[in-house]
């Protein structure tokens, strides 16, 4: 665990989508560096954590960007304010370029990184032109993380980036989130186990829209009370919660 104060707090989160509850009071720190996991089963409400941090659904409660309230802002303001935001279903611009994806994600008043983007990506270089819709599932992620790279961000949301991937590209994509990691700090959603095993610190655990664990990423992993209980699997199996 991190001594230094969060980046991130979440207090009393709650957030209707599609005129039901997702998010029930969920309480969470993001910590000020490396990686916090987002972790629980399928449907307990994980992506909708992530939009309501970004004002994307409706919500309640209190959320602390490095000591200020935003949880009143707009979702562009969120992300003018140093939010990186990559959504689990990637949302790349299928008729613009690679290129143009990346320019378009440019924030205005921040160095853009491009040199950072193309070192961990030079693919993104080499396709530059080419239609980021041509792109396969895993260069498309690419261009997804690379968009919030481009950035100086406060803090990167990370959904899911490794699904539906093959096991090279869960890798390669292991690699860019750590570097990630060492630009910004991360709140990760992710459901492959050893991914989380490799990269987070700490873990947050949600069921049925609740916070209901919070810990050092490691001891709940090596937990298969715990990761039977929450994730259904047992910590130890490394693939998908
Ligand atoms: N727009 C919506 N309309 C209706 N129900 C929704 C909507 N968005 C989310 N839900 C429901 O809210 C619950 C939480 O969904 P959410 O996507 O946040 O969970 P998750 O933990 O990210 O799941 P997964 O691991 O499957 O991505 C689910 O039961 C889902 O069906």
């Amino acid at each position: 665990m991190t001594t230094a104060e969060p980046v991130l707090t979440v207090r009393g989160l709650s957030a209707r989508a599609g005129g039901q509850q997702v998010v029930e009071h969920v309480d969470l720190d993001v910590a000020a560096t490396g990686v916090t996991a987002l972790l629980g089963r399928n449907g307990v409400g994980k992506t909708s954590t992530i939009k309501a941090i970004m004002g994307l659904v409706e919500r309640t409660g209190e959320v602390t960007l490095a000591g200020k309230r935003i949880d009143g802002l707009e979702p562009h303001r969120v992300a003018r304010l140093g939010v990186g935001y990559v959504p689990e279903d990637r949302e790349v611009f299928s008729a613009l370029t690679v290129t143009e994806n990346l320019r378009i994600a440019e924030r205005p008043g921040v160095e853009h990184r491009y040199d950072l983007v193309y070192e961990v990506f030079p693919e993104l270089k080499e396709r530059g032109g080419q239609a980021a819709g041509t792109l396969s599932g895993g260069q498309q992620q690419m261009v997804a993380l690379g968009r919030v790279l481009i950035n100086d961000n406060a803090v990167l949301l990370i959904d899911e980036p490794t699904k539906g991937l093959s096991p090279r590209l869960v890798q390669e994509v292991g690699r860019v989130l750590a570097t990630a990691a060492e630009v910004a700090p991360v709140l990760l959603v992710e459901q492959n186990l050893k991914v989380v095993r490799d990269l987070a610190r700490d873990v947050v655990v949600l069921t049925g829209g609740r916070s209901v664990h919070h810990g050092d990423a490691r001891e709940f992993l090596e937990d298969d009370r715990l990761t039977q209980r929450f994730l259904g699997v047992h910590g130890g199996e490394g693939e998908s919660a």
